[in-house]
Parts: C-alpha cells; structure tokens; sequence
C-alpha cells in the first residue's frame, strides 16, 4: 500500500494553529542555537536558491531544511515581487512542504505566508530581548505591510514599550496601520522623525536604496534590519552598518545574500544562535544590528508546530 495523500492546511488553519508568534519562540530559539552547532547542531540548510523572474520583477526563492533534533523535513517556496502589477496580491506568496523524514513522503500542504510573517517576527524579538538596551522606551517600525503587523503583534506582547511609532513611505499606509492594530501608534511623517531617540528600530520594506542612517540612531539602539534580501538591495547606510555590532541569523547566507552586509564590508560578529547558545556574547550596551534574512530550518519548526497540532485535533 502506498503512503496516505498529503493534507493541505490553508492560511486560515494555520493561523488558527499559529495564533500568537510567540508559540514558536522556545522551538526557533532551539533551532537558531542547533543551526549555529554546525554538525553536531544536526541542522541540514544550504543558503537558498533564488530564481530571478527578470521579465516581472520577481524572484522564486527555495528553501530546503532537515533538523535532527526535531525530525523534521520541509522545504518552502517563495515568491517576491518588487513591482507589484496588482497589489491586491501579496508581495510575498510562500507554502512549505513537509515531508516524513523517515521515507521521504509528502505528509503536508501548508500555507507558508502565515508562517512566514510569524517566524520572521519572532526571531526579530529573540534578537531583540538578547540585544536591545536596558529600559528600551521606544519602538520604531518602518514598513507598514505584512511584516510589520506580525512584527508590532509580537513586540507589544513581550515588551512593554511607553511609545511605538510607525513611518511608511506612503502615509496612507501608515495611518491604517495605526488605525488597525490594537494600541496607540504614532504615525510619523519622516524616516529620520520616527527613528530619533528610539531604544528598538525594525526596517520591514521593499527598500532597495538606504532608508535608515547612521547619523540618526540613538547611541546604543537595537535594530532589526529585516527587508533587502538581495546582494544589491539595501535598506541601511554605511555608517550604521559598520559602527554597530553585527549580528546575522546565517553568516554563510549575510555574505551570499545581504546587500547591507557585502556592500558595507562590516564585520559580522556573531550569528543569533552563538548568542542563544552563550557563545558569543550579547553587548546590548552597544549599538546593534541583527541583519536577518530568514532560515529554511525556522520555516521546518514552524511547519512541524502547525503540523502537530492540527493532528492533535487542537
Ligand atoms: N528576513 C526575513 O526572514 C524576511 C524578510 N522579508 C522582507 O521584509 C520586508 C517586508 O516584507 P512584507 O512586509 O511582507 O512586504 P510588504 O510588501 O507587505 O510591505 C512592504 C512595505 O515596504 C514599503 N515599501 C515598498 N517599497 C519601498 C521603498 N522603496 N522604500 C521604502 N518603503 C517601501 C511598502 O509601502 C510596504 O509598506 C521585505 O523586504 C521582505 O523581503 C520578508 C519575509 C521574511
Ligand atoms: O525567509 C524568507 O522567507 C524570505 N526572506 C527574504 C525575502 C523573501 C522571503
């Protein structure tokens, strides 16, 4: 007899399974430290490959990851498109695969753009409760699309910032952003307005010139640099990347991937998982970056969480 056909979980049931972000956060947190093990940490992930759709603007990129620790197999497709034609489609369109690692059988369909936006948010806030400052006041967000709603979801949980701003380059945005979330934001009419004086900065744009500098960022801010995904994309000037610290989730795909990071030529000091695990140390006294650009092992913990409790008949 042959294996069962896949199931197919669609965005509303993963939503349902993945209500708050922060449920992933002790399995991302054990997958960051396991993926910056090396082989002992049992973590299978090449830098992923991502196909140019030249002709649309677009990119297909893929994501294949095994975690020993968790027996899990996924591998996720995704889709971005700088210049949307019709924006009522989504820049960013993913869905994962998750295979029994015991055969190789599809088990599971999944829609992967929740996944995505929770994930990425709750790796942003592992990053951030290891390396912002002490009595961090206020959060900055720059973006206002998927992004940064999963982003202000989870930071207003587990933090308890006095002020969160929000800056977009089309301010239509930025007002609905604040009119839709659940708690006070102030819209701010420049980049450099929302960024003065704030503890926590998250840059969540389509950006591919700089929009964040140097020169504005508070003396021992923490900065989540979380869009510019590509080697010539930036989202952060020179000066910001090279007088901070720098932190990557993969220091193999910052030097494949991360225009902030090779056109800068800042160091990179540590990634994520060396922080979780106590290998390297934190310095939230300092002026930090995390430059993330999203791991295919974050997706397969993310896939196998949802996975589980949809069988589980939670
Ligand atoms: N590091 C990671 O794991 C992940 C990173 N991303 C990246 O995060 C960023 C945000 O993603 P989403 O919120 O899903 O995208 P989105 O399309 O929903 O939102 C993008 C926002 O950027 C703004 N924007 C577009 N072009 C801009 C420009 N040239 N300058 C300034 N702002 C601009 C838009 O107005 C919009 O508010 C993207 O760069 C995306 O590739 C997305 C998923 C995972
Ligand atoms: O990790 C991801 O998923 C993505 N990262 C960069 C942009 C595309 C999606």
């Amino acid at each position: 007899m042959g294996s069962a056909p896949p199931v197919f979980i669609g965005a509303e049931e993963v939503e349902k399974h993945l209500h708050r972000a922060s449920l992933l956060l002790p399995a991302l947190e054990a997958a960051l430290g396991n993926f910056s093990s090396g082989a002992a940490g049992g973590v299978a992930q090449p830098v992923r490959t991502v196909v140019p759709v030249h002709r649309h603007g677009g990119f297909l990129g893929v994501m294949p990851a095994y975690s020993a620790a968790d027996d899990a197999l996924t591998t996720k497709l995704v889709t971005f498109y700088e210049h949307k034609k019709d924006s009522s489609v989504p820049s960013h369109q993913a869905t994962v695969l998750l295979f029994d690692p015991r055969n190789g059988s599809l088990k599971a369909v999944l829609d992967g753009s929740v996944i995505t936006a929770k994930r990425t948010a709750a790796v942003s806030a592992i990053a951030t409760k290891l390396l912002m400052p002490p009595f961090a006041e206020v959060l900055c967000i720059l973006g206002a699309g998927v992004q940064a709603y999963s982003h202000y979801d989870i930071f207003t949980e587990l933090f308890t910032f006095k002020e969160v701003r929000i800056w977009n380059r089309t301010k239509e945005k930025a007002v609905k952003f604040a009119n839709s979330v659940n708690g006070p934001v102030q819209v701010c009419s420049s980049a450099q307005e929302a960024v003065t004086g704030a503890d926590v900065v998250v840059t969540v744009t389509m950006a591919t010139t700089p929009i964040l500098f140097g020169d504005w960022i508070k003396p021992g801010a923490h900065i989540n640099a979380v869009g510019a995904s590509r080697p010539d994309w930036r989202e952060l000037d020179d000066e910001l990347m090279k007088n901070s610290v720098l932190f990557v989730d993969s220091r193999d795909a910052a030097l494949t991937e991360s225009g902030d990071v090779i056109l800068s030529g800042a160091e990179i000091f540590a990634e994520l998982g060396e922080v979780v695990k106590g290998t390297k140390p934190a310095l939230p006294e300092k002026t930090t970056v995390f430059k993330s650009l999203g791991m295919a092992v974050e997706d397969t913990v993310a896939a196998k969480f949802v996975y589980d409790s949809w069988s589980a008949g939670n």
